[in-house]
């Protein structure tokens, strides 16, 4: 009778799913007290199983996620079977300055034209060779030179925000991105691409598009099994053939510049500052008038030992100005080889997507700030009115960074808003690797984690740690100033400069806007330079306000390894300053 009445695959399902229950039990029983990271504090269910913390990264809340857990359990925390954050600096500059670990395999969904380029290199000896081939273009020497073709499309945006109708709402996430990519195309090609221009008779520009979709694209793909890819690629959608072709997009253009390049130095000739436009530039911008004008003649004009700064700024006077990609076209491997195109390709779009957005969602937040704080920008004000008598004539780099409110102002942006302010992965070697000796493995601030534990700590919690910044969530740039902890009464005794110069080494020891160690972004630099250059015109033309419908909410962030507002946009009305 019970043969007949329960069918061959019921039993077998019968049979099974016991089966998968038990072995369920018996493994979460093994990760919950026997795996060697059972001791480490964290909510049970994530320690069984990834699928939770997955639900918050794909809710774009890991960051808020992993925060809440610092202020529940402590600073060390399990939040998957084989994955354990932290929050400390000491840790911090273990992992990843002096051990140096290895990138996880997340930095792989960022491969650009489908290879490598530095920030998805994962061992470190490789990556560091890499880091080599374009690390001196973003030197404070090479970028104090490019300065005119940065201050060139800033000063085009400035002309462009002047000629909107007025209380016109501006999109600045769009806007700093179109910008972005005009400052880095120019910087590391000599090409002017016009984003600007087009963004301002509201012409599309593919490759700003392109970027834009890049992120979306790396997502979509992650979840796309590899087979399907091509058939998900076919869907007849205009707008979405974009958005899957956005790395060839951008493959295309920087190929084209390649060989453009290529063809100059073939020819025995220098690389020329700026090739032709590609769309009919508006008035010219009178912003160039405060650089001097580049001359070939001038930046040739190079003594045998280039004449430094004597402070720390790393300013090199002498030193020839180049772009990005005629130091890859000239860089050799270790072995002599030169470095093979696909991998200048990779490289050089690496870095229009890791600068882009990081840049303008930095600025969109910053501007977003000052419009609920008068008082900062009057402070601001003070100082650029100073150094900035005309509207339209950005100060030199040197005296920006001596600006010292405006560069409080900064670190307290990227404090409370730098735009990656997530997990930064790194996988506990073995011992026996040549950077690692550690026979129980890697101690996590007395945890044990055997090798192959993914590890990391994030931004996000180390900006916000209280025993280091005081009411941290406040905005508060006068933390960074030197005399802010000390009172009237304290003078200025060598206790009082001491402690204040402890506290400040404190907070700095604790900031990591851009990563930290031998992976630090590596255009640091450059985005310093955006940062202030964009700032400073802003504030000097512009009174910001933000426009109906952008506020906390609209500005929530979420994380998706860069941040965004929960809107995905920003929108701002930009006022002509009835004073300048
Ligand atoms: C506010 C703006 C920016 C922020 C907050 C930022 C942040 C970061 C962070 C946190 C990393 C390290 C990632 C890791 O360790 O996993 C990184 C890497 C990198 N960033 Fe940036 N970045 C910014 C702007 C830029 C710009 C303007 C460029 C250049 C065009 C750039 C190029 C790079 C590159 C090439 C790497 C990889 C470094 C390497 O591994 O050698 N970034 N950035």
């Amino acid at each position: 009778m019970f043969s007949m009445a329960i069918s061959l695959p019921s039993f077998l399902l019968l049979v099974a799913l016991p089966v998968l229950a038990l072995l369920f039990v018996c493994r979460a029983i093994n990760l919950l007290f026997f795996h060697p990271l059972s001791s480490i504090p964290g909510p049970w269910y994530a320690a069984v199983s990834s699928l939770w913390i997955t639900t918050h990264v794909l809710r774009l809340e890991q960051c808020k996620t992993i925060h809440a857990l610092f202020q529940t359990y402590g600073p060390v925390v399990r939040i998957a079977p084989n994955k354990v954050v932290f929050c400390d600096s000491g840790a911090t500059k273990s992992v990843y300055s002096t051990w140096k670990f290895d990138k996880s395999d997340y930095y792989k969904s960022l491969l650009t034209n489908d290879n490598d380029h530095a920030m998805t290199t994962l061992p470190h000896a490789q990556h560091s060779i890499r880091r080599k081939a374009y690390a001196s273009h973003y030197t404070p020497s090479n970028l104090s030179k490019l300065q005119p073709e940065i201050g060139e499309v800033t000063g085009k945006m400035i002309d462009t925000l002047h000629r909107l109708p007025g209380h016109t709402s501006v999109d600045t996430l769009a806007l700093f991105r179109h910008l972005g990519l005009d400052i880095l195309v120019a910087s590391s090609y000599g090409f002017k691409l016009g984003a600007i221009d087009k963004w301002a008779v509201e012409a599309q520009d593919q490759l700003t598009e392109a970027i834009g979709d890049f992120p979306k694209r790396g997502l979509l793909r992650s979840a796309v099994p590899k087979w399907a890819w091509n058939l998900v690629c076919e869907i007849p959608n205009a707008r979405f053939r974009l958005l899957c072709d956005s790395d060839k997009i951008m493959a295309e253009f920087v190929c084209a510049r390649l060989y453009e390049m290529r063809a100059t130095m073939n020819a025995g000739k220098e690389p020329l500052p700026l090739v032709l436009p590609t769309i009919v530039a508006p008035s010219p911008s009178h912003f160039l008038s405060s650089f001097p004008t580049f001359s070939r003649a001038s930046s040739r004009a190079s003594s045998p030992s280039p004449s430094c700064a004597s402070d720390d700024s790393g300013y090199c006077e002498d030193v020839e100005k180049s772009y990005m990609v005629s130091r890859l076209l000239n860089y050799r491997y270790p072995t002599g080889e030169t470095m093979p195109e696909k991998d200048i390709i990779s490289e050089c779009m690496g870095h229009m997507v890791a600068g882009t957005d990081t840049t303008s969602i930095s600025l969109s937040y910053f501007l977003w700030e000052l419009t609920r704080r008068q008082d900062i920008v009057r402070k601001l004000r003070e100082e650029i009115d100073a150094v900035m008598p005309d509207s339209a004539a950005i100060p030199d780099i040197k005296v920006l960074n001596r600006m010292e409110y405006l560069n409080a102002f900064i670190k307290e942006g990227l404090r409370l808003y730098g735009a990656v302010p997530s997990l930064l992965e790194r996988v506990v070697p073995e011992s026996s690797s040549k950077n690692f000796a550690c026979a129980d493995g890697f101690d996590l601030m007395g945890y044990a984690l055997p090798p192959g534990t993914i590890v990391g700590t994030q931004a996000w919690s180390m900006h916000r740690d209280p025993a280091v910044f005081q009411s941290p969530e406040t905005f508060l740039p006068e933390r960074w100033l030197p005399s802010y902890g000390s009172s009237k009464e304290d003078g200025v005794s060598a206790e009082v400069v001491e402690r204040e110069a402890a506290r400040l080494a404190r907070m700095t020891s604790q900031m990591m806007p851009f990563g930290v160690g031998s992976r630090i972004c590596g255009g640091m630099n450059l985005a310093h330079l955006i940062l202030r250059m964009v700032l400073v015109s802003v504030l000097r033309n512009f009174d910001v306000e933000a426009a109906p419908g952008t506020d906390e909410k609209s500005m929530d962030v979420r994380d998706s390894f860069v941040m965004f507002p929960a809107a995905m946009e920003c929108k701002l009305i930009f006022h002509p300053r009835a004073s300048a």
